[in-house]
């Protein structure tokens, strides 16, 4: 047994403590967080700072980034790297996970989502609740496919792109990199990088500043 950090203490973080109690590979939890009077999530200690990672090494060797901005999760993912903890994968044991499907280091699997065979699902990236990525997908590293959204066959999505809460994308489709989709679109059409669409079908809506 060993101890898992979890840096970020939000929604997020909560749902991450939960699957990794559920797992039950750590026998011991904490988070890190930047906010100072918080001491103590779900029964779980705040130990420290999220710059304060280095120093917590020796007590926990597995740490994961529960942190919702996508860029800013890739970038924690990579330093936690580089600080030598090892990054587990948390898939909730309630949802359904191809065995022929591959899972980056780092990302997580909420309850209820299904990730169907030849799925491939880049580092960093979220699942999250009851959400489905079907065959053939390949999802780029900081993806964050929201509650109840549903990506059909053979459809890949760039890195850092955020799939609303209950959108749709057909099949084959191809969706670029910084994309957002807003809640409820129906996708039916290739969108580029960097931009936000939303409706159904779904449109551009506006640009998103490159690196926003
Ligand atoms: C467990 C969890 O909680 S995970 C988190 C889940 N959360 C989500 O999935 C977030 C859902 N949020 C949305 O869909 C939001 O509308 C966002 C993020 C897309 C808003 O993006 P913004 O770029 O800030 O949109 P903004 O408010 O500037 O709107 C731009 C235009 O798009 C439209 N628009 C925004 N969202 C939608 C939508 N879901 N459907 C249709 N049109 C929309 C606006 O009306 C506006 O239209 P207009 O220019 O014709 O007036």
């Amino acid at each position: 047994m060993s101890g898992l950090l979890i840096i970020g203490a939000g929604g997020l973080g909560k749902v991450i403590a939960e699957i990794a109690m559920l797992l039950g590979k750590w026998d011991r939890i904490a988070f890190l967080d930047d906010r100072v009077d918080l001491k103590e999530v779900m029964g779980f200690p705040v130990i420290g700072k999220l710059t304060e990672l280095d120093s917590y090494k020796d007590d926990y060797n597995s740490a994961f980034v529960a942190i919702g901005n996508n860029k800013t999760r890739l970038l924690w993912l990579q330093l936690v790297g580089i600080s030598g903890f090892n990054i587990p994968t948390l898939i909730h044991p309630l949802s359904i996970v191809s065995k022929f499907s591959s899972i980056g280091e780092g990302a997580a699997v909420m309850a209820g989502a299904v990730i169907n065979a030849h799925a491939t699902i880049g580092k960093g990236c979220i699942v999250n609740t009851c959400a489905s990525i079907d065959h053939d997908c390949t999802l780029e590293d900081g993806i964050h496919v929201s509650p109840g959204a549903r990506v059909s066959g053979t459809v890949n999505i760039g890195r850092c792109s955020w799939v609303c809460v209950g959108s749709s994308i057909a099949n084959d489709i191809r969706i670029g990199s910084h994309v957002i989709i807003a809640a409820g679109a129906a996708v039916v059409q290739d969108v580029p990088d960097n931009v936000m669409v939303a409706g159904v079908p779904a449109i551009l809506k506006r640009e998103i500043a490159a690196g926003k």
